[in-house]
């Protein structure tokens, strides 16, 4: 329950103590009522975006998907020219996507001593991590979000593991959202000229889940920080859900002489919103591009989102597929071990696509 005593100024306590080792995150801060933006979150101007209000990313209507090949077709064109794109009539049922909302608003609605528990240091795996901002220890600025991150390695262990508060509906909307990420990824391979998805391809391409639960709370100051700063995601790829407050945007027309500029991705009420990550951009030796985004702060509304992040196996090593380096096709990526790629994601703040770099073959 939200404290009504309404807080001036934080000068007077530690936010550092109190957002991340006490378990309050930002909704803490924001269930104070302060009234100003702690100094910790006042993000550097470059951060900052300029919005292109004429452009949107495409929507694509799943309805006819086993009838006509175009919809197929229009699924490729959006992941190759966009790398991001809305679906709807995709097939995962609006009850369980409105069951994993309702599961984010009780996870995040329990006691800081509660959520506590799943921090970084508390936790009693590494499985499942509560945290606030992305990488606080290497962040200038601290980004005005908290997550709750779950990674599923099996069932039993999710049931053992994951908080109770959150993990049937969790598991569920995993579980239903899987004919769909099977489908798409079979299209995307089909356009590159790989007919089959093997034992290893399947790894390779969908190996390993992660699921976060997003919370951004009613921010004081909106336009000084950030939710999440700009970044693109390791995943192969991302189905991401979220509610009806808006704040998303994508980065549009990066190197290709219009405007290059941010959109919104307006929420649109059951469907989902799917994006290239780079371990897909690696293994289609860059046919398929991961697309930096960034979610602005609300002054008014707290926000979640809810994104499955579809990635290959840690162990596994990614690099461009055989089937296009047999093409011929000069590899623009080495191969490197997942877990790696994804260690330096996670050890520095976000930063554009610059993660790619790691993966780069220098000409
Ligand atoms: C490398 C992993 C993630 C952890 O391996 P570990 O052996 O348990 O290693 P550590 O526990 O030592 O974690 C390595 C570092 O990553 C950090 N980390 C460990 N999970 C986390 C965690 N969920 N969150 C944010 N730091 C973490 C962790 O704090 C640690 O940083 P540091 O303490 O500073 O050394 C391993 O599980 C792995 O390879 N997983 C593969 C699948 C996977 O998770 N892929 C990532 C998909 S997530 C994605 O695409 C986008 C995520 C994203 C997320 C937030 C955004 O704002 C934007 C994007
Ligand atoms: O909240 C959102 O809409 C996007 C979140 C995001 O980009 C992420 O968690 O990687
Ligand atoms: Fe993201």
């Amino acid at each position: 329950m939200a404290p009504t005593m309404a807080v001036s100024s934080t000068d007077s306590f530690d936010i550092t103590d109190f957002v991340i080792n006490k378990g309050n995150g930002v909704k803490g801060l924001s269930d104070l009522g302060i009234k100003s933006l702690p100094s910790q979150y006042i993000q550097p101007q470059e951060a900052l975006i300029n919005i292109i209000p004429q452009q949107s990313i495409p929507v694509v209507d799943m309805s006819n998907w086993d009838n006509d090949p175009k919809v197929a077709e229009s699924v490729c064109e959006a992941a190759e020219k966009f790398g991001f794109f809305q679906l709807v009539n995709h097939g995962v049922p609006l009850e369980v996507l409105d069951g994993v909302k309702d599961a984010t608003h009780r996870f995040f609605g329990l006691p800081a001593e509660e959520k506590r528990k799943y921090t970084k240091e508390l936790s009693s795996t590494n499985n499942v991590r509560f945290g606030t901002s992305f990488s606080p220890d290497a962040e200038k600025a601290l980004e005005w979000k908290d997550y709750l991150s779950l990674f599923y390695v099996s069932e039993e262990k999710a049931s053992a593991l994951w908080p109770c508060a959150c993990r049937d509906e969790v598991l569920e909307y995993m579980k239903r959202s899987q004919v769909l990420c099977t489908k798409l990824m079979t299209a995307l391979m089909e356009k590159l000229n790989v007919k089959e998805i093997d034992k290893t391809k399947e790894s390779l391409l969908m190996g390993s889940k992660r699921i976060n639960l997003n919370y951004y709370p009613r921010c004081p100051n909106p336009q000084l920080t950030v939710g999440v700063g700009r970044h693109s995601d390791v995943s192969s790829l991302t189905f991401l859900l979220q509610d009806e407050i808006g704040g998303l945007y994508v980065r549009v027309n990066e190197g290709k002489g219009e405007e290059d500029g941010w959109v919104h991705v307006p929420p649109i009420e059951g469907s989902l919103v799917i994006n290239v990550g780079d371990a897909l951009q690696i293994l289609s030796n860059g046919r398929y591009k991961s697309v930096e985004h960034c979610v602005i702060a609300s002054g008014s509304k707290n926000r979640i989102s809810i994104p499955i992040f579809v990635n290959p196996k840690p162990n596994d090593v990614i690099g461009p597929l055989p089937e296009l380096i047999n093409a011929g096709e000069k590899p623009k990526y080495k191969n490197i071990l997942y877990s790696d790629y994804v260690k330096h994601f996670f050890r520095k703040a976000h930063d554009g696509k610059k993660t790619v770099a790691f993966a780069e073959i220098s000409s």
